[in-house]
């Protein structure tokens, strides 16, 4: 121990000459994993992006290893907004959108961090291990690390058709972006909105443009809402929902250019052209990669390529959240899930690995949710249609009843589908929907699909009985039971 000691003092003193057999043979060995966990050795670790990855990753580091340098570094004024919150506070279904901050720059600067809002890294120098940042006043400056973590999101997907730099265009990713839509649906001249794309932001906007007393249009390519998460008997029910409450649904429609002077007036479609006052564009979202991509692997659709660890093919540079991909237990290979829950998750695995303490991804299974007039829908894995779309030989069962027994007055319908693979018999996706919340269930087929548990297995689970809350004959249980 002494000797390893003295000789990796010796190391760290002439790092340039002995920087390959360092890396060869200390990096690598649990000794210095254990110094790293105590202490004794004490890195520099810089977080590029301070929202939900980086902020678990920066808070993981600060309240575990005590001893690290943590920097941040962040474009934007804010950091930790829920974008989950914008629908609600747009729609006035919450009063105001100050809670939609969980965290600030000021907790993380007394934790000991040093941390620079509106600051944009314009480039990192990967070979020399240097990050170049730019103010917002223009002033530029430099910060070396020991470990990156890149945790630049994501970029909401712009359709590259004429028109679309016209004023009245929207996206709806950060909060500025929220006020903007929120400022144009208080003005009197804003009557019929047109939402383009119809999955999770597409649907809650619609939603919440509608409760502020708009005409909304709702389009979409594919032939049904929510299309990427749930099967048509699912998707289906949301479709008559949103009809139900006067979302003009235009279903298998694209988008093909907008008109108007300064600003948006006309929507043109491949089958006919609306009247609209405002655009709000929700297609979906691109990893943001610019920072690193000419140096680093890549995943099919651009996310930085990452293994269990979050560790990108730059073994100092780690990535978490919507810039990297994540591993589907459900298809048992990499995929692409941007979500601020896998966000969280990756960034306390990185920050674990450049701790000092082994730890690896345990994969994911895209678990999500959606309530909409009071309609919830929530699935996890894949849908049959995911399934067939990634070539993976599935087969389902469903089931649909009223949640609680016909004596009780207070009752709704829930319907389920559960999806196996056809060789295995392994769960691979569940979907469930009801006016009642039945969504803590899904979370159990989450940790089924995890552990490759079988349907069959599914079968005879133990599952409690209380009529406040379900039937003798559980829909899981019955859903299972008649798995093929
Ligand atoms: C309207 C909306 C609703 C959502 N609802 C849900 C939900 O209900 N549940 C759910 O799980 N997920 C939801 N999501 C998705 C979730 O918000 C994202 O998955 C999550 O934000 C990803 O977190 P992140 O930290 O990886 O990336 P981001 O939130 O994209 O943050 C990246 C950060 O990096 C910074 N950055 C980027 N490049 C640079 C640079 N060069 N220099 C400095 N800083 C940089 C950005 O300013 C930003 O702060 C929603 C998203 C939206 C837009
Ligand atoms: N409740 C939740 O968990 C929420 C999660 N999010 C996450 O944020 C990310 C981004 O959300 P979204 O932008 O809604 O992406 P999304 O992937 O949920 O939906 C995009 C929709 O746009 C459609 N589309 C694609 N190209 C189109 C085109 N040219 N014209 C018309 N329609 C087109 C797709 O068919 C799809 O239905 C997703 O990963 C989503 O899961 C967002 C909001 C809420």
């Amino acid at each position: 121990m002494i000797f390893l000691s003295i000789f990796h003092k010796f190391l760290l003193h002439f790092p340039h000459f002995f920087y390959i057999i360092k890396k060869i043979t200390i990096e690598n060995s649990y000794y210095y994993l254990y110094q790293i966990r105590k202490g004794v050795i004490q890195l520099k670790t810089v977080i590029i992006g301070t929202n939900h990855a980086g902020i678990a990753a920066a808070n993981t580091l600060l309240d575990t290893y005590k001893d690290q340098e943590v920097v941040m570094i962040d474009r934007n004024t804010n950091l930790s907004y829920l974008g989950c919150g914008t629908a609600l506070w747009v729609g006035r279904q919450i009063e105001s959108y100050e809670n939609l901050f969980y965290t600030n720059e000021k907790a993380f600067a007394e934790k000991g961090a040093k941390i620079h809002m509106e600051t944009s890294v314009t480039e990192v120098d990967f070979q020399n291990k240097v990050v170049c940042c730019e103010k917002a006043n223009g002033s530029k400056f430099q910060e070396s690390y020991d470990k990156l973590i890149l945790a630049t999101g994501s970029l909401p997907i712009s359709p590259k058709i004429d028109g679309h730099d016209l004023d009245g265009i929207h996206f709806l990713k950060l909060f500025q972006e929220g006020q903007a839509v929120d400022a144009e649906l208080s003005k009197e001249e804003v009557q019929t909105v047109a939402v383009i794309g119809a999955g999770y932001i597409g649907v809650e906007i619609a939603e919440a443009a509608k409760r502020r007393g708009k005409n909304v249009l709702l389009f979409d390519v594919e032939s049904t809402s929510l299309a990427s998460y749930y099967d048509e008997w699912f998707s289906k029910d949301m479709d008559e929902n949103l009809k139900k409450h006067e979302i003009d649904l235009h279903l298998g429609e694209r988008a093909t250019a907008y008109l108007g002077e300064e600003r948006v007036q006309t929507l043109v479609t491949d089958k006919g052209s609306y009247a609209v006052d405002l655009v709000i564009n929700a297609i979906g979202f691109l990893p943001n990669n610019a920072l690193g991509k000419d140096h680093l692997k890549l995943f099919k659709n651009g996310a930085y390529l990452v293994d269990r660890h979050q560790q990108t093919s730059d073994p100092d540079v780690y990535a978490i959240g919507d810039c990297a991909n994540v591993y589907s237990n459900a298809l048992q290979q990499p995929a692409y899930i941007a979500l601020a829950t896998n966000a969280v998750r990756s960034g306390i695995v990185a920050a674990h690995n450049i701790g000092g303490t082994p730890l690896e991804s345990i994969g994911v299974q895209g678990s999500n949710g959606i309530s909409i007039f009071g309609y919830h829908m929530v699935s996890t894995g894949l849908s049959v249609k995911a399934a067939e779309k990634f070539g993976l030989s599935v087969k389902y069962t469903d089931f649909e009843d009223l949640q609680r027994p016909g004596f009780m007055t207070h009752n709704a319908n829930v319907k389920i589908r559960i999806v196996y693979e056809t060789s295995s018999r392994r769960v691979v996706g569940a979907q469930m929907a009801s006016f009642e919340d039945i969504s803590m269930g899904i979370h159990m087929f989450s940790l089924a699909i995890e552990e490759g548990v079988t349907i069959d297995k599914l079968k005879l689970l133990d599952i409690f009985f209380l009529p406040h809350f379900n039937q003798p004959y559980n829909y899981i249980t019955m859903a299972a039971l008649s798995a093929e």
